[in-house]
């Protein structure tokens, strides 16, 4: 396998032959039988607080568009929840797939979304960077929000409209100004579990946090995800049309709900 991706001859069910954690047993996504989740009362409330003036740029790194933010103080947090102390916003980044009725990683009850949003933060109480996070246990706390085919999302708009200035991987974009609360929904009710990275090197080291209440995202929006190159400036242009890894075994982990 050259470079892992989501084609056929580099996509999910070949990871393991690079990434042998690929067959952990706590890997992700997951699929969510909501029967099966547990109610779980010490569950605090999520209490983001993000600063709009740490977002720094938008970038395609090949499998997914994400913003980055400065993680070199803690302005922006994630806090309560499952947590213990404060995770530090680090960034966030889509998934989509080749039609509407795909594109999320988790699944629900059967229904994958047309997309997900990933809001990634790492524990900068414990551990001195992202890297160092990204290694550790409880290293990585990832908020997951479902985007269902709907409406146009005037907030996603801020960010699908800077696509056309980051077309080929590797190009990036100033993008301040960016409070990723506006892409929450109005309810902060959540699935919670552990799991990993669900791209390689797919590192156990994720707390993940579902929403419940997805935001909505319309067609056009997401064709614009789909326009999006996975190749370098010159090579035979080569759209990113699905970058989802399908769900994994739960391997008896709990999936616990606030
Ligand atoms: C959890 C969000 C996250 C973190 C990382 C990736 C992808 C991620 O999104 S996801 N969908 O949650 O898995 C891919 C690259 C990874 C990075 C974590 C840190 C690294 C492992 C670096 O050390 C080198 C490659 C990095
Ligand atoms: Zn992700």
């Amino acid at each position: 396998m050259l470079h892992w991706g989501y084609d056929e001859h580099n996509g999910p069910s070949h990871w393991k032959e690079v990434f042998p954690i690929a067959n952990g047993s706590r890997q992700s996504p997951i699929e969510i039988k909501t029967q099966e989740t547990k109610y779980d009362p010490a569950l605090r409330p999520l209490s983001p607080s993000y600063d709009p003036t740490s977002a720094k740029v938008i970038l395609n790194n090949g499998h997914s568009t994400s913003v980055e933010f400065d993680d070199t103080e803690n302005k922006s947090a994630l806090r309560g929840g499952p947590l213990t102390g404060s995770y530090r916003l680090r960034q966030v980044h889509f998934h989509w797939g080749s039609s509407d009725d795909v594109g999320s990683e988790h699944m629900v009850d059967g229904t994958k979304y047309a997309a997900e949003l990933h809001v990634v933060h790492w524990n900068a109480d414990r551990y001195s960077s992202f890297v160092e996070a990204a290694q550790q246990a409880d290293g990585l706390a990832v908020m997951a929000v479902f985007l269902k085919i709907g409406n146009c999302n005037s907030q996603l708009k801020k960010i699908t409209d800077q696509l056309d200035t980051i077309k080929t991987k590797g190009k990036q974009h100033r993008f301040t100004n960016f409070d990723p609360s506006c892409l929450l929904p109005q309810s902060l009710d959540y699935w919670t579990y552990l799991g990993s990275l669900t791209v390689p090197p797919l590192l156990e080291s994720v707390i993940w946090i579902i929403l419940r209440e997805p935001i909505s995202v319309c067609s056009e929006q997401l064709a614009r995800f789909r326009s999006f190159l996975c190749t370098d400036e010159g090579e035979a242009a080569c759209c990113l049309l699905k970058n989802y890894r399908p769900p994994q075994p739960l391997r008896g982990r709990e999936v616990r709900r606030n």
